[in-house]
């Protein structure tokens, strides 16, 4: 691997990126360089005096010299800004696009290992982190480390021992902040925990507010979160102080560099084994060469910190994307599972053995009791998931073998629980198919029977619908959904219960809308209540993962099963009154 696929995988860089921080590297060492040109000035000014050679004709040299130094610390500082802050900046961006980009093509199985708190902390705040990494810790931590090198090397043209004198304090200052790196690590890494899962706290009670106010809950849920911002804060300052213990020790060895370079020098000069020239550089020059790398071993704490944060970043990057063909040659576009078995990431067995079939032109309910695997099925029949055993087709296709982009693109879904973005409500339905043309949206609009009430809203078609549609009534935002099944007119229909939030009007005018809709396409219905799936083609009772009744609903009407047991509950209930 090249150095820079070293420093890009690392470091979690773009190839630009990668190439940046090698030229900011490059600039913090040349401006390191460049701040020992006034020692030097300064040494051939004492060498002068001390010869007795100083005279007019040396001045443009000492001048000249002086100004050079100048110009150069400023183009260095100049070229060092732009290659560190102003690049860091871009590769920032590009580098949440990749992880956005990736989070996109990762299978639902990897969101239920990670919660919404720690994947945006991974995009915002981890990101953030290694921005200021890559401006500031990392090119200047290597750039001390290079330059720091070849000044040291350049000391023992001079003399040896003044040189080892000057020198053994920053191995041994580098180890001592390297030596604690496990214990660093392993505190950043709790602190980042605890962070998250403060995060975590602050959003789930955002988003159950309602439930905490209308139970009286908000004392304890505060209780709990004062408890994670305390242990939060208790993890930090804890993670610091270890920090600045091993920091702050081997800076004060660095000082100690000054001391013994003082005393050797002094005892040699005293021996007559050095000059007062050689002395005084040495003093000089130790005097600079310190200052990048007190700074150096702040950053290499640093640096060490952010290995947390990168690996945060690879797992994202590094997990296995769905992947799949893009050109299929679909056979109609029958759904087929056959012998799936399924778990999720708990390894509870969901689905054992499933075997049925859901045909073109027809409508297939699946129905069940609670927690039977009918969600589940429809998962992966759209490939959220991938069966642990098992085929599932589409006309004859393996979905494992399709691309998820063009395999959901024969899928129009309506979720039970509707997402909606906050944007106009002509842009929430125009996202069943990007291209539809305003009359097209409203025309699938009018066929979902949303038209009534956008006509009602402020700014019609271009009111604002607030975050997840929170502006608009349960049944408004499924006919939302309805709309962009109607707009996106895909070849299979997946539904949760699509009807479960409408009142009667409603729920009628949108069945018979819904009936034009799915007039010879592949159906798929997860069905709650028994009536609305009287007139359906095929029944599907999943119970304990796998198919306990399949047939028409007359035939299993008549069987003394599962399907004729739940009708009759629920004709019951529905007797039921307040
Ligand atoms: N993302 C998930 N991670 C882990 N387990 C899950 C997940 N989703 C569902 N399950 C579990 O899988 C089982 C089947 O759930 P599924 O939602 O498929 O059932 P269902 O028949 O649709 O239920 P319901 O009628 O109540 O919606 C349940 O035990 C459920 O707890």
């Amino acid at each position: 691997m090249s150095l820079l696929e070293k420093i890009k995988h690392k470091y979690a860089l773009s190839d630009q990126g990668a190439r940046d921080m090698v030229k900011a590297i490059v600039a913090v060492t040349i401006s390191d360089i460049v701040l020992m040109f006034p020692v030097g000035i300064l040494y051939l000014l004492a060498s002068d005096i001390l010869k007795g050679t100083i005279g007019r004709d040396r001045m443009p040299l000492y001048i000249g010299g002086t100004v050079a130094a100048l110009l150069l610390i400023i183009m260095t500082s100049y070229f060092q800004y732009n290659a560190t802050f102003l690049s860091t900046y871009i590769e920032s961006g590009v580098r949440r696009r990749t992880l956005a980009e990736k989070l996109r093509k990762l299978p639902l199985s990897f969101f239920g290992k990670k919660d919404l708190a720690d994947l945006t902390n991974t995009i915002m705040g981890d990101c953030a982190w290694l921005e200021t990494a890559s401006s500031h810790f990392i090119p200047e931590l290597i750039g001390a480390m290079i330059s720091t090198t070849i000044v040291v090397i350049s000391l023992f043209f001079f003399d040896l021992r003044m040189t080892l004198a000057a020198v053994w304090v920053l191995p041994v200052a580098f180890l001592v902040v390297f030596a604690a790196r496990p214990i660093t690590m392993r505190l950043n890494e709790k602190a980042t925990k605890y962070k998250i899962n403060c995060m975590d706290g602050i959003q789930e009670g955002l988003e159950t507010l309602r439930d905490l106010k209308s139970y009286n809950a908000t004392e304890t849920y505060m209780v709990g979160l004062n408890r994670k911002i305390k242990a939060v804060e208790s993890h930090s300052v804890s993670s610091e102080f270890v920090n600045a213990v091993f920091v702050c020790s081997a800076q004060m060895i660095l000082k100690l560099g000054i001391g013994v370079v003082a005393l050797t020098g002094g005892i040699l000069f005293s021996r007559g084994e050095i000059s007062a020239l050689t002395f005084f550089m040495y003093l000089l020059v130790v005097s600079r060469m310190y200052d990048p790398f007190q700074v150096a071993l702040q950053n290499l704490s640093a640096v060490i910190a952010t290995d947390t944060q990168c690996k945060r970043m690879d797992e994202i990057l590094s997990h296995k994307e769905q992947e799949g063909r893009q050109d299929m040659d679909y056979q109609g576009y029958d759904i087929c599972f056959d012998h799936v078995g399924f778990s999720y990431e708990d390894g509870e067995q969901v689905l054992r053995d499933v075997s049925f079939t859901a045909k073109q032109g027809e409508v297939t309910a699946l129905i069940g009791p609670s927690g039977g695997g009918k969600t589940t099925v429809s998962r992966l029949a759209a490939r959220f998931w991938d069966a642990d055993r098992g085929t599932i087709t589409v006309g004859g296709m393996n979905v494992s073998g399709i691309d998820p982009e063009t395999l959901l693109s024969l899928y129009s879904i309506v979720f039970q629980d509707v997402t909606l973005f906050n944007n106009t409500v002509m842009e929430n339905i125009r996202i069943g198919r990007k291209d539809a043309t305003d009359e097209e949206v409203l025309a699938a609009a009018k066929l979902a029977h949303c038209d009534e009430f956008i006509e009602k809203l402020p700014e019609k078609w271009d009111s604002m619908i607030g975050e997840n549609g929170s502006e608009l009534s349960g049944g408004e935002r499924q006919r939302i959904s309805i709309a962009r099944a109607f707009l996106k007119d895909a070849p299979i229909i997946l539904m949760d219960e699509a009807t479960a939030s409408l009142d009667v009007d409603n729920e009628s005018l949108i069945q018979e809308a819904i009936s034009r809709l799915i007039q010879n396409k592949t159906v798929l219905i997860i069905a709650h209540r028994m009536r609305t799936v009287d007139g359906v083609d095929k029944i599907v009772v999943l119970k304990d993962g796998i198919v306990a009744e399949s047939g028409i609903p007359e035939e299993l009407k008549e069987a003394d099963g599962i399907y004729r047991h739940m009708v009759e509950l629920q004709l019951r209930s529905e007797q039921w009154k307040y």
